[in-house]
């Protein structure tokens, strides 16, 4: 996917319902947290957060109709296979890990079923959906991946029955399910490459960017638990803001960025998971001493200069870290660009 695949007229929305039987489809493109910064710990079990986000162009994808029967079909799918994910991973003789890594539920707690539950709560619409996630995006890994889906699927629902892409209600349900999932609707429905996200991670401002990032995402083989990482995590006496790489985002200065880079939340995830430890050393001793983890973990990424340079350090990752056999834990490394949110939704 690339920044094309957003559109202006996708987000004025327009407000007819869509024949019975249309198919639609759209990309759920992944996040990366370039800064996350814990302010304060609040009352209600969350954290006051400074942090920037950017979507890449690491999507999963889901298809979508209507249906005259009630409720939420949902049906999920890794693709590529979860065989070929789990070679990849070291882990095709082990079915605990295999569930633990690969399993997502298709039941009413995969966050697209509560999303569109809440569409269809919230509008009042006559029968239900049918949905096919297919996932690529690797699951507890701090790229957002569910949070994605859900709004993916909303505004999937919401061209099906014409309700309007600007609808304030499709941001309060976002917001309702999840902290990181307003995000992914971009900013009062327009495409947004980079958002400064305050209060528990809802209150979004849009940030200049120069053009697309190059990056190298390495998913080790673990899934950390958002609220876990956020548990064991310390609000430190003094925090950081995120001023420097905002300012850094729009001159387009990846060195800067980097140096600007800080994940609060990585002490704790790579004392939860000692794989994150060892890849973030591992990829600091070859020189990328600026990777680091995205969200609540476990995927680490590193900024780099050129399309070509990620290519040439994702082989590099790659030959040390993934398997071809069922030799243990590995990791899962790709090469990915900045992209804009949301994607377009289509008509099939
Ligand atoms: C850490 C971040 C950074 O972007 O991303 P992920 O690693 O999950 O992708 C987000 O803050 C995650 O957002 P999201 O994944 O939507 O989390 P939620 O479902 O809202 O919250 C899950 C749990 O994490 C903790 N939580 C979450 C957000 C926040 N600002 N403070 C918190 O303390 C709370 O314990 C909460 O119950
Ligand atoms: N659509 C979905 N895709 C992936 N995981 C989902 C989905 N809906 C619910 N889940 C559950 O949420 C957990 C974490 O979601 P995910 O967004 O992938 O992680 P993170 O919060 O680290 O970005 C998963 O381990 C899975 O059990």
């Amino acid at each position: 996917m690339n920044a094309d695949d957003t559109s202006k007229d996708e987000c004025s929305g327009d407000s007819s319902p869509l024949p019975s039987g249309t198919v639609v489809h759209t990309r759920a493109p992944a996040k990366l947290n370039l800064f996350l910064e814990l302010c304060a710990r609040r009352d209600d079990g969350f954290h006051e957060i400074d942090t920037v986000m950017v979507p890449i162009d690491w999507c999963d994808e889901i298809t979508m109709s209507r249906t005259s029967t009630p409720g939420v079909q949902l049906s999920v799918d890794w693709m590529p296979s979860k065989l070929v994910r789990s070679q990849r991973l070291g882990i095709a003789d082990d079915p605990a890990a295999i569930d633990a890594l690969l399993g997502i539920p298709a039941d009413e707690t995969n966050l697209v079923s509560r999303g569109l539950v809440r569409m269809i709560q919230r509008f009042g619409i006559q029968g239900g959906f049918r949905c096919d996630l297919r996932k690529s995006i690797p699951a507890g890994a701090g790229m957002g991946g569910a949070s994605s889906d859900a709004a993916a699927a909303i505004r999937c629902a919401a061209k099906l029955c014409g309700i309007s892409a600007q609808s304030p209600e499709l941001f309060q349900i976002c917001a309702e399910i999840g902290s990181d999932v307003p995000f992914f609707l971009g900013h009062g429905n327009q495409p947004l490459a980079a958002a400064r996200a305050t209060g528990r991670g809802e209150i979004l401002n849009p940030v200049p960017t120069a053009g697309p990032l190059d990056i190298v995402v390495i998913y080790p083989c673990v899934s950390l638990s958002t609220a876990k990482v956020y548990a064991a995590s310390q609000v430190p006496p003094d925090p950081q803001a995120a001023d420097a790489v905002v300012s850094a985002l729009a001159l387009g200065d990846v060195g800067k960025i980097g140096s600007a880079m800080m994940n609060r939340l990585s002490d704790p995830a790579r004392i939860l998971a000692p794989q994150i430890d060892e890849i973030l050393k591992s990829v600091w001793r070859g020189g990328y001493r600026t990777c680091q983890l995205t969200g609540s973990g476990s995927a680490c990424f590193a900024l780099v200069n050129s399309t070509v340079e990620a290519s040439r350090l994702a082989s590099n990752l790659r030959a040390k870290f993934e398997r071809s056999s069922n030799a243990g834990c590995g990791a899962i490394v790709e090469t990915a660009r900045t992209t804009r949110v949301p994607s377009i939704v289509s008509i099939q």
